[in-house]
Parts: structure tokens; C-alpha cells; sequence
């Protein structure tokens, strides 16, 4: 093992800049050569890459994005680009990759091994949808920058005693609107998960204004419906002066919290020592506060599952 790759792919996710530099800085640290590919597996079909060097990584812990730039290239699920793929890395003499993304991004990974590539999938997305991790890179501070918005949120809605419907993103996980529905007091979470019962909601809200609560929240994941679907199917329950909230890619954006610097800097050393250890072909991630790693092949056999008690707790605790 002489030489790595990395990559960043799919939605991009704050923390991901901290997870390039602990894999750059820890092959620096043991002596491997390092190399960056930008644009995700477009970049790498298209050799887009170049030498990283220490002061390429430096100052990069608190940035947002990515450095490296992202990309969606569906043409990466084909055996042409696939190989069209491998054949750089070979051209670069690259012996293994990490690549930092989400599930369709692990996809990527996987068809590189099975390929007989060395690849290392490193969990980099706000949805928090990969199984053999409980946090992916990213997920936190979509979470906090997602609860600040419906704080603010709220304090117009209370002003004009409003309910608010507001989507959160996650693809088809409802994990994000389940922690911050927790975070924010929603009277309800929607998930595209967990069956869900528009009229129960509806006499919710009612009865917490009946009650005299000045305000209505509930959060829906984007994997349920819109925004505005949802308020549509609200009304025909009750006649509130609602209105729909889309909060949508700023999601993605900000500067990464301390969870997300953390776990990235650990998976991302990790990834490192695993290849030096002569290992690969695998998925990283977070379980019960200690660093495990999965065969890559096995990941999609098993699906994530959220914490679903905390629907449970939200509607014992928010009235
Ligand atoms: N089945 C597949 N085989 C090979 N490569 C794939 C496959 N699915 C996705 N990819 C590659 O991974 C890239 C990213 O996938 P996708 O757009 O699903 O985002 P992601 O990694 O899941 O991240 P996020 O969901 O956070 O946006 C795709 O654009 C494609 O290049
Ligand atoms: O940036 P795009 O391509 O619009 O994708 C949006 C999707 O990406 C994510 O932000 C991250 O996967 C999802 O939550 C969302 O559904
Ligand atoms: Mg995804």
C-alpha cells in the first residue's frame, strides 16, 4: 500500500472536509502518498485528480462543504464507468480508495470491490440512512441548523397563532425529523417509516388550541409528502390557519458542529489504519460510541433503522 485516493460524493455534508483531511493527514502520518479526486466518480472517470499535500488539508476541520466538490453521476451504476474508474486509479498508481458518502455513494464503493478495487466507504450524508453506523457525517449539523430554522419558525407562528408544516429533508429516512420534531416540540412528526393518522393530528392541534397554545408545529419528513400536500390533507380535518415551510438545502450548508468534526475525524483515521493494516473492501462507521467496520459487500443486505422511541416520547411530552 504506497498510495490512496479520496473522494467525496452524492449530497454533500458538513464534516466532509474533516473526514478528507484525518484521512490525508493519518496516510501522511504512516507514509502513504495521498491524492484527491474531485468531483466524485465523475471527477475520477475523468481524472480529476491531483497530489494532497498537508497544507492542502489545513484549515479545513470547520469548513463547510467540500473541498474536494461533489457530484451526482448516475453513470457510475454502469460497467463502463466503472472500469473507466479503475483504469484511472491505476493510471494515478492509486491502490485503494475511501470514498465519503452516502448510500448511493456506497453503491459506488461496492461495485469498485467487487471489481477487485480496494475500497473503504466512510458514512457522509445529512439523511442518516446507512446501516452499521448510528451517526453519519453530517447528520448533526443538518439537525441543528434544521432545529434553529423551526425556532424561528415558531416565534412567528406564535405570534399569528399559526400551525406550520415544515419538511425536513432525509431522502427516505425520517430520522432528521424525528430528532429535531423532539428538539422543536412539534405536536407531531410525520415519517415516511411509521404509519401516520392525518385526523389524530388534526384533533391534536385542536385540542392544544382549545387549551390556549399559540402555536402548531408539525414536521414532516420529505420522504412522506410536501409541505403543502400535507397541509391540504390537514385542512380537510379542521380549519386552521396553517401555512407550508419547505427548509430544503440550507440544510446542508454551515459550518460543522463538534459531533460531526469528531466522528469524522475518527472514521476517517480509521479508514487509514484499516488499509495499512491490509484490509479493506469495507464500510465504517459509529456503533455504541466505538469505531466498527463491516464487509461493504454484506451492508445492503441490512437497512437502517432509526430510533423510532422517539416518536413515542414526543407525543407523551409535547402537548
Ligand atoms: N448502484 C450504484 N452503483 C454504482 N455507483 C452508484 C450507484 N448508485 C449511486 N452511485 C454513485 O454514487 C453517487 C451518489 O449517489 P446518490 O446521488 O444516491 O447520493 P448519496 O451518496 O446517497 O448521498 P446523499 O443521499 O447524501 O445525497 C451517484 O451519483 C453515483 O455516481
Ligand atoms: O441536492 P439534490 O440533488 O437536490 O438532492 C436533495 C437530496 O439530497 C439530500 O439533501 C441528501 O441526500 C436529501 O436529503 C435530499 O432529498
Ligand atoms: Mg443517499
Amino acid at each position: 500500500m504506497k498510495r490512496i485516493g479520496i473522494l467525496t460524493s452524492g449530497g454533500d455534508a458538513p464534516g466532509m472536509n474533516a473526514a478528507v483531511r484525518a484521512v490525508a493527514r493519518t496516510a501522511m502520518d504512516n507514509g502513504l502518498e495521498v491524492f484527491g479526486i474531485r468531483y466524485g466518480f465523475a471527477g475520477l472517470v475523468a481524472g480529476d485528480i491531483f497530489p494532497l499535500d498537508s497544507e492542502d488539508v489545513a484549515h479545513k476541520i470547520n469548513t463547510p462543504g467540500t473541498f474536494l466538490y461533489t457530484a451526482r453521476y448516475p453513470e457510475f451504476a454502469n460497467e463502463e464507468g466503472q472500469l473507466a474508474g479503475i483504469a484511472q486509479l491505476k493510471k494515478h498508481g492509486i491502490d485503494a480508495v475511501v470514498v465519503i458518502g452516502g448510500d448511493g455513494s456506497y453503491h459506488g464503493a461496492l461495485a469498485l470491490t467487487r471489481r477487485g478495487f480496494n475500497s473503504i466507504g466512510l458514512p457522509g450524508t445529512i439523511d442518516n440512512d446507512i446501516p452499521y453506523t448510528e451517526a453519519t457525517i453530517g447528520y448533526d449539523t443538518a439537525c441543528m441548523t434544521a432545529m434553529d430554522a423551526i425556532d424561528k419558525i415558531r416565534d412567528t407562528a406564535s405570534s399569528h397563532h399559526r400551525v406550520f408544516i415544515v419538511n425536513v429533508m432525509g431522502r427516505n429516512c425520517g430520522d432528521i425529523a424525528m430528532r429535531v420534531g423532539v428538539a422543536c416540540g412539534a405536536d407531531a412528526i410525520v415519517i415516511p417509516e411509521k404509519p401516520y393518522d392525518v385526523k389524530e393530528i388534526a384533533d391534536r392541534l385542536k385540542a392544544a388550541q382549545e387549551r390556549g397554545k399559540d402555536h402548531g408545529l408539525v414536521v414532516v419528513a420529505e420522504g412522506v409528502m410536501t409541505a403543502e400536500e400535507f397541509m391540504a390533507e390537514l385542512k380537510k380535518y379542521g380549519d386552521f390557519d396553517a401555512r407550508a415551510n419547505v427548509l430544503g438545502h440550507m440544510q446542508r450548508g454551515g459550518t460543522p458542529t463538534v459531533s460531526d468534526r469528531v466522528l469524522a475525524t475518527k472514521l476517517g483515521n480509521a479508514a487509514v489504519h484499516l488499509l495499512l493494516e491490509g484490509k479493506g473492501g469495507l464500510a465504517v462507521g459509529m456503533e455504541h460510541g466505538e469505531v466498527t467496520a463491516h464487509d461493504i459487500l454484506d451492508l445492503f443486505e441490512n437497512t437502517h433503522k432509526g430510533d423510532y422511541s422517539l416518536l413515542k416520547l414526543n407525543s407523551e411530552v409535547s402537548k
